[in-house]
């Protein structure tokens, strides 16, 4: 495995969040996995991820950048139970995963909202799904709460249809936060909606998870986004992928406010410099090794 952790020197009088020390045991930890798929017709295998060991904090909140097809879906998916590793092995607080469990919910980049029920019975579908009955006024105040926290209060009897793109990934959002669960997956989630909406979204996401301090793996194509969310942001390589590089990402929170400072700040600049960099040079291997 390649996995180096670049220094970018840090800002005198920056700090880290608290509870997210390194000296923290894992939340989750994943230990030398190779995974991929096979096609059993053709008796063939794909390697999507090759020897990947990584350790997430509690309350950390973890990127993942990458060229396409490198392997960032599969990796959540494996955090998340839907796909099993060949070699190695997943681990949340110490539990080997075997398969999906309420301790983790994922946010779709495509919603996946089910059209026929309203916004409310898309919320509490998520729990009539889970094990562990939760008792119905516990859930209508949990529905009520999650709605609260993403901004759709109001909205409990729309439709999906009658929402615009960035209100049907807040029940998305709604929808993960509702099961309670201690790590949130977030693939691509603010992939289709417009720049504006993703900023207020972004800015939305770092208040929740300041409530909730729930531990969050989020991929993204953004190096901003990546920059101005993540505590750490993990760079996979082109397939079969490797941990190419981890950054820390020293900037200060709340980086949310009227002002935009933390974007404007040097700080941000070097870190997204950086970041540019490693993912310009990812791109150019993978041109030099079509041929193109
Ligand atoms: N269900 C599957 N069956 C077969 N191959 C798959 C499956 N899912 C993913 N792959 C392959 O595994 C590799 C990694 O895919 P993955 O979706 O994890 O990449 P990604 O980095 O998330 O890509 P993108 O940024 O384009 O979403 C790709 O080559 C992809 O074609």
């Amino acid at each position: 495995m390649v996995q180096s952790k670049v220094h970018v020197p840090a800002e005198p009088g920056t700090h880290r969040v608290a509870g997210r020390e390194e000296s923290e045991p894992a939340l989750i930890e994943v230990a030398n996995v190779t995974a991929g798929y096979e096609n059993r017709r053709e008796h063939t295998r794909l390697i999507a991820l090759r020897d990947v060991s990584l350790q997430v904090r509690p309350g950390e909140f973890l990127a993942i950048v990458g060229p396409s097809g490198c392997g960032k879906t599969t990796f959540i998916n494996l955090v998340a139970g839907f796909v099993k590793p060949i070699k190695g092995t997943v681990r949340v607080r110490g539990r080997e995963v075997t398969g999906p469990g309420a301790d983790r919910a994922m946010v779709f980049q495509d919603y996946a909202l089910l059209p026929w029920r309203t916004v409310e019975r898309n919320i509490h579908f998520a729990m009539e799904n889970r094990r562990g009955h939760v008792p119905k006024a516990q859930r209508e105040v949990r529905v009520a709460r999650a709605l609260d926290l993403v901004g759709l209060t109001g909205f409990e009897k729309s439709y999906p249809h009658e929402l615009s793109g960035g209100m049907r990934q807040r029940v998305g959002i709604a929808r993960a936060l509702v099961t309670e669960p201690e790590i949130l997956l977030m693939d691509e989630p603010f992939g289709a909606v417009d720049a504006m909406t993703r900023e207020a979204m972004q800015a939305e996401l770092e208040k929740i998870i300041v409530n909730t301090r729930q531990t969050v793996v989020f991929i993204t194509h953004s190096i901003d986004e990546a920059v101005l969310l993540a505590d750490r942001i993990v760079l996979i390589s082109k397939r079969p992928g490797v941990i190419r590089e981890v950054i820390d990402v020293d900037l200060p929170r709340p980086r949310f406010d009227e002002q935009g400072d933390v974007k404007r700040s040097a700080r941000f600049g070097e870190i997204r410099g950086h970041l540019w960099s490693l993912l310009a040079d990812e791109a150019l291997g993978a041109k030099r090794e079509s041929g193109s």
